[in-house]
């Protein structure tokens, strides 16, 4: 289908300059006429109803806003039914959404990209998700790599629980265009280093710099660059992960980034008390672990910013009957090569990302955590657990500043 409306997405944290993006946007020479969806979390306390109020511009274009919620969870639906009244509405030929500072990218991916269930409207045959923008502040990020804090200006943690520096780093590694915006607050070298972390985080993103979002439209409308897949599969712990030909360091600019890969068992209490005290430096951290006493469940590290969390994520397949694991090494050919004869596919691969820290001092760090020979005898079951029971859903959070 050639006549789908074409839909930029533009997402970042609170505070960032999406409304600046937008505004420069929506004056500058595209040739489009535009619908507008904004995405104001107001004030998520109040009980009410969500507001869609719709604001003539008296121009071209024609903007929804969409308040008391956040269109990843609450709003999902109600973003559809406007969506679609505003397509039986009015003449319009490109649709560019303003989300939540605490939106997280993908659930409005795939809201666009393949409806929802819960609504009574199907996008797809209207609309085509086109490009997913992420604005970032590049003025917070340079302050927290000077100070140590969080990279987002905000703290505020979102309804789930999850801080805003999880969500940035969503937003980042979930985009097919980085605007890093603010550029006028920074220097020239510390935008360079940026540029290098975002790399890094995500290589397949298009970063453009920009000063009070003056972004030429063409960059984030009508890239085509949108494709579901290649967008899951674009962040660049996972491509560390899955491309682990290196486990040398990776260094340029500044930014290093390595796995970390032990087939022994990490002693619960040591790793517990090293994850809050992982150098500052380190901007990213996920995968998974093995934490003596849990051969039931792998435990998940993420680390974004300041704020890391672990806990149990997801099942050893040594822990699925003998027929179940065939099928999945059946389908992901070179995957039983890492198999264990005595202890499967339990194991520990962590990535790191971070940029000027020295890598053999955190190595030595998580080998301590590792099980000396002696414990390698012990009752692991003995070992207290800091990482809660794999029956909780949530994971937990050890440190979140
Ligand atoms: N110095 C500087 N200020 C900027 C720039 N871009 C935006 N601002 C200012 O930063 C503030 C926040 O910008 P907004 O565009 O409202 O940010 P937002 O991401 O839409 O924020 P929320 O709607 O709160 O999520 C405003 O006061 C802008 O004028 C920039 O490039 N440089």
């Amino acid at each position: 289908m050639t006549d789908r409306i074409p839909v930029t997405v533009l997402s970042g944290p609170l505070g960032a300059g999406k409304t600046t993006v937008l505004n420069h946007v929506l004056t500058a020479d595209h040739g489009h006429e535009v619908a507008v969806v904004v995405n104001d979390m107001g004030d998520v306390n109040v009980d009410a109803e969500h507001v869609a109020q719709q604001t003539d511009l008296g121009g071209d274009e024609e903007i929804v806003e969409l308040s008391n919620g956040c269109i990843c969870c609450r709003l999902r639906g109600d973003m559809l039914e406007e969506v679609g009244r505003l397509a039986d509405r009015l003449e319009f030929d490109y649709l560019l959404v303003e989300s939540s500072g605490i939106s997280e990218p993908i659930p409005v991916a795939q809201t666009f990209a393949m409806g929802y269930e819960d609504a009574n409207y199907d996008p797809t045959d209207t609309y085509e998700l086109d490009t997913m923008v992420t604005v970032v502040n590049a003025h917070s990020i340079w302050e927290s790599f000077d100070t140590g804090t969080a990279l987002t200006d905000h703290q505020l943690a979102d309804e789930s629980g999850r801080v805003p520096e999880e969500v940035l780093l969503d937003q980042i590694e979930f985009c097919d265009v980085l605007l890093l915006n603010k550029c006028d607050l920074v220097p020239d070298d510390a935008l360079e280093e940026i540029e290098a972390v975002l790399e890094r985080l995500q290589p397949r993103a298009e970063i453009v710099r920009t000063e009070f979002g003056d972004v030429d439209p063409t960059s984030i409308l009508d890239t085509g660059e949108f494709d579901f897949e290649r967008a899951q599969a674009a962040a660049g712990w996972k491509h560390e992960l899955q491309h682990d030909h290196h486990h040398d360091p990776q260094e340029e600019h500044g930014v290093t980034s390595f796995v970390y890969q032990r087939d022994r068992p990490f002693h619960p209490e040591r790793i517990a008390s090293l994850l809050p005290a992982l150098p500052a430096e380190l901007i990213r951290a996920k995968g998974f672990f093995w934490s003596a006493g849990r051969e039931d469940v792998a435990m998940g590290i993420d680390k974004a910013g300041t704020s890391v969390r672990a806990g149990p994520s997801g099942q050893w397949l040594a822990t699925l009957p003998k027929a179940k694991r065939e099928q999945f090494f059946a389908a992901r050919p070179g995957l039983e090569d890492d198999w264990d004869d005595e202890w499967g596919d339990r194991m520990t691969r962590l990535v790191f990302i971070g940029r000027e820290f020295d890598e053999q001092p955190l190595i030595d760090r998580l080998d301590d955590c590792v099980l000396t020979d002696a414990e390698m005898n012990d009752d692991w079951d003995a070992y207290p657990d800091p990482f809660g029971r794999s029956e909780d859903r949530r994971e937990l959070a050890l440190s979140s500043q």
